[in-house]
């Protein structure tokens, strides 16, 4: 069934910080009008000021503002939306949202509220996976319940094992057991946090896959049957499931390996017939691949793949979500040399990365040639950590990797950010940068974790 075209002429931003500004350039771009929710602390942010008009949605607390549909769906009306861009985070792979949303005539931009539902509970993801072929873990086929399950499954797959929430992501509230005796606590701990987290406390086991790279896909649906993939990110370099530095092509990566990799996210895409911008997640160590989660959102890093390939994925999102047809087809999309992200996090890496806001007296992003800076911060703006702390991201372009892994050292020394109180991750940043280890592209899941690198 093809999507019918519906005129888009007012999006609604249910999002803040950099990606609410990124979201509102794609709009004017396109000649559509955008609208900003904030709410009280964000009342003069770069998203605001960019924006054509800006509606308070309610107080700092995310639970009656950012996260909160009534507020978010009222502001949407008032503001005369067609549609409403969720960004990442907060609502963004709500399936409930997603369907308030459409019972108020509204679109939403993202993939169908069913469809969502289905690719987010990392459960059914992985059985839909295996089903059509793509390789995953040995894992359980349902949520583990109760002790006696836990014993009996984790002497099926084995250990090293690890918990994980059904309705969960990006890692939180995941439990590595390595021993026996260290089962039913681990799985008691892991239903606490995913209860706690997302508020469903199912939780599966999958065997711990240790020194591996993860690599994700993006791709791009449109309601006509078209599914591209736009290549692949390597984000191997996180500290505690927060990701650092991603990088395009993956480095190291066997063309083949690539290849499978993609040709398994499109395929996923297909069966779940997903429709706008997605990403598919894998574990790779040589040649092997084993597929973990997949997302329905646009993702923090999603500025990596742009610049690699020259497409818009905001602006595709959009048309994807009027019921366009995408414009290009797969031998159009051709990735050129190495793209680079580094998040810029208000965080003091000298204190345990505690959350550092406060008013920034100096802001200077750097420039020159194939610099991007996505960022909501300005000369005088207060960052709050009320919510996230990523207060920049410093994405650089280079015709291979040394070239580009220099630039982005070249960049991140030119950024200015002084502030009472700020700190940044930026020093850590540039250590990673200059380690020879990282700089050989030998990096796995467990290189910041002090645990070592190994070969690619
Ligand atoms: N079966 C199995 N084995 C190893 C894994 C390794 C990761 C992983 C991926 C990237 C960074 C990590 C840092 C610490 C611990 C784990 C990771 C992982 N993640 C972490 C976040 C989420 N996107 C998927 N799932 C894994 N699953
Ligand atoms: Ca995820």
């Amino acid at each position: 069934m093809s999507a019918r075209r519906r005129s888009i002429d007012t999006v609604f931003v249910a999002n803040r910080g950099e990606i609410a500004l990124r979201v509102v350039r794609a709009c004017k771009e396109m000649g559509i009008r955008s609208v900003v929710g904030y709410s009280v602390p964000d009342a003069d942010t770069a998203a605001v000021r960019a924006a054509d008009t800006a509606v308070r949605i309610g107080p700092a607390d995310g639970r009656r503002s950012y996260l909160y549909p009534p507020a978010l769906i009222e502001a949407a009306l008032r503001s005369g939306a067609q549609a409403v861009h969720p960004g990442y985070g907060f609502l963004a792979e709500d399936p409930e949202f997603a369907e308030i949303c459409a019972q108020n005539g509204l679109i939403f931009v993202g993939p169908e509220p069913a469809v969502m539902a289905m690719l987010g509970d990392k459960v059914l993801a992985r059985r839909m996976m295996s089903e059509i072929g793509v390789p995953v873990l040995p894992g359980t086929a349902e949520p583990v319940a109760g002790d006696r399950a836990v014993l009996d499954e984790a002497a099926r797959i084995g250990l090293p094992l690890i918990i994980k929430a059904a309705a969960g992501g990006g890692g939180r509230g995941m439990q590595v057991v390595t021993d026996r005796d260290a089962l039913l606590p681990g799985y008691r701990t892991a239903r606490v946090s995913a209860r706690e987290y997302f508020g469903d406390d199912r939780v599966y086991l999958e065997r711990y896959w240790e020194q591996v790279r993860h690599v994700e896909v993006q791709v791009l649906a449109d309601g006509h049957g078209t599914v591209l993939h736009l290549g692949e990110r390597d984000c191997s370099v996180q500290r505690r499931h927060q990701k650092l530095i991603e990088e395009t092509p993956g480095p190291g990566l066997p063309p083949s390996v690539a290849e499978r990799l993609a040709e398994y996210a499109v395929r996923g895409a297909r069966a779940a017939g997903y429709t706008g911008a997605g990403t598919f997640e894998f574990l790779v160590a040589g040649d092997e691949i084993a597929f973990i989660e997949a997302n329905c959102r646009i993702q923090v890093e999603h500025p990596v793949t742009e610049v690699a390939t020259g497409v818009d994925l905001v602006r595709e999102q959009l048309l994807v979500a009027a019921g366009e047809r995408l414009s290009f087809g797969q031998a159009d999309v051709r990735p050129r040399g190495t793209a680079i992200e580094c998040r810029v996090n208000a965080e003091d890496p000298e204190r345990g990365f505690v959350p550092s806001g406060g008013r920034l007296d100096e802001f200077a992003p750097p420039g020159g040639p194939f610099v991007r800076v996505d960022t909501h911060g300005y000369p005088g703006a207060t960052v709050t950590p009320d919510y996230d702390s990523l207060l920049a991201k410093v994405i650089v372009w280079g015709p291979d990797r040394d070239q580009a892994l220099n630039r982005m050292e070249r960049a991140l020394g030119e950024f200015r950010i002084a502030g009472a109180g700020v700190r940044t991750t930026i020093p850590l940043l540039l250590d990673v940068l200059r380690d020879p280890r990282f700089r050989a592209g030998a990096c796995t899941t467990s290189y910041l974790d002090g645990r070592d690198v190994v070969g690619a």
